[in-house]
């Protein structure tokens, strides 16, 4: 029997050849490593890393798996929408190095695809290299979230059981986009636009914004109104480990009519949608809504907020007589991280199924999904189970600790 190496022999080959393949797929949890990938990179995201960080930290471990790749270095604004919408749907998934802004450019891309609900299908996967990257911390968790070694690993992984995720019609006027992450108005807006030339920070960023925010303390006037389904804060938490535990699963139904205008009726919905029409019109600091516990590593802003309950969670920091004074905004940063404003007594936090905001004075800035948008009034519904992204587990990564009758913030359990 002629020797292979050291004491194998030929015959042990097709043993070790069945071996390998068995060690491959324990390790990809038995997902075929080997796929193939279509990757954008924005070169200018966040810091402007992008391409050294996908060359030196992804690339080897995609290629080294065999996956083939087709990659394309997003030349201007808008380029990925244009991708998206025409890609070919041969692609095992679509790998987006980038921030969040790149992530809101493709699902609107994927939209305007010729056979949208088949688009959609196709499971996006987030390599950090943006200056918030909200979706990759959702997706991986604090620890690995702004690690591209553990997103590239995602890929390998998770096509094995892409996660469903909810997402948004945006509709302004008669135009329609679609939100994946958030939309927001006041102090928090305002953090977003005025860094923009700040990228090079990376999250830090926000930080600085806020603080900056924080002296210059301006209020917002809207009128808001939500479709609300829960507004209790225990109940809600209690429902995210609930959920959790069970991670159901259904059947996605696909993007409805690109023509949904919004309706000044509010008792007639565009959309059959659950829950009770309320509206809010107190002045405020910012309104927050979204999907998704982190919208960059330093805010935990929707830590109850579940990938696929066809719900928007909204968080509006009121003000209430002046008590919410600069010392209570430098506070609310303390554990900021770790969802700890949500226990604010200040901070109304809804979970609903639709939303219309409109301002109530001319000037002010509207960011959705970290873009800035006309502040003119807009409309939100959700679009359940729409989006398809690749995800090590069947829930959003982070945990949410809950505050005990001391205070202490703790794990839930
Ligand atoms: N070649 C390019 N030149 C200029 N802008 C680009 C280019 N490619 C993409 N863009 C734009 O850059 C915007 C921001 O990109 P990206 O999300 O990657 O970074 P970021 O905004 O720093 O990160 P985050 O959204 O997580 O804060 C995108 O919305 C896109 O419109």
């Amino acid at each position: 029997m002629k020797q292979v190496c050291g004491d194998v022999t030929e015959k042990d080959v097709p043993l070790a050849t069945e071996w390998c393949t068995s060690i491959t797929q324990l390790a990809y949890q038995g997902s075929n490593p080997s796929k193939s990938l279509k990757v954008l990179i924005n070169p200018h995201g966040g810091p402007g890393k992008a391409r050294q960080i996908f060359a030196q930290k992804v690339e080897p471990v995609l290629r080294a798996a065999g996956c083939t790749l087709d990659i394309t270095l997003t030349t201007r604004a808008g380029h990925a929408i244009d991708i998206a919408q025409n890609m070919a749907l041969t692609y095992d998934a679509l790998v987006v190095v980038s921030g969040d802004g790149l992530i809101h450019e493709v699902f609107n891309g994927l939209a305007k695809h010729a056979t949208p609900d088949k688009a959609f299908c196709i499971p996006v996967a987030p390599i950090p290299a943006g200056s918030g990257n909200g979706l990759s911390l959702n997706i991986l968790g604090l620890l690995d979230g702004l690690d591209p070694c553990a997103a590239a690993l995602n890929v390998l992984k998770g096509t094995g059981q892409p996660m469903k995720v909810d997402l948004f019609s945006f509709t302004q006027g008669n135009q329609r986009r679609i939100s994946f992450m958030s939309q927001t108005v006041g102090l928090m807006a305002d953090v977003d636009i005025e860094t923009e030339h700040l990228r090079w920070m990376g999250d830090l960023r926000f930080v600085w914004g806020f603080l900056r925010g924080v002296v210059t303390r301006k209020t917002c006037k809207m009128e808001l109104s939500m479709k609300v389904v829960e507004q209790d804060k225990s109940q809600m938490v209690d429902a995210l480990y609930a959920r959790r535990r069970s991670a159901a699963k259904g059947a996605a139904p696909g993007l409805p009519a690109a023509d949904i205008t919004p309706t000044n009726d509010k008792e007639g919905d565009e959309v059959d949608s659950p829950g009770n029409w309320v509206t809010f019109e107190k002045p405020i600091l910012w309104m927050v809504a979204g999907k998704g516990p982190y919208v960059s590593r330093s805010l935990m802003q929707f830590p109850v907020s579940h990938p696929d309950d066809g719900l928007i969670d909204i968080s509006i920091q009121e003000i209430v007589c002046l008590v919410v004074g600069r010392k209570f905004l430098l506070d609310a940063m303390e554990g900021a991280e770790f969802g700890r404003s949500y226990w604010f007594s200040s901070n109304r936090y809804v979970k609903g199924s639709a939303y219309r905001a409109k301002p109530l004075t001319n000037s002010g800035v509207l960011m959705v999904d970290g873009e800035a948008f006309p502040f003119e009034e807009f409309q939100i519904a959700v679009l359940p189970r729409l989006g398809t992204l690749l995800s090590p587990y069947p829930h959003y990564a982070p945990d949410f600790k809950v505050v005990d009758a001391k205070g202490t913030m703790r794990e839930a359990t």
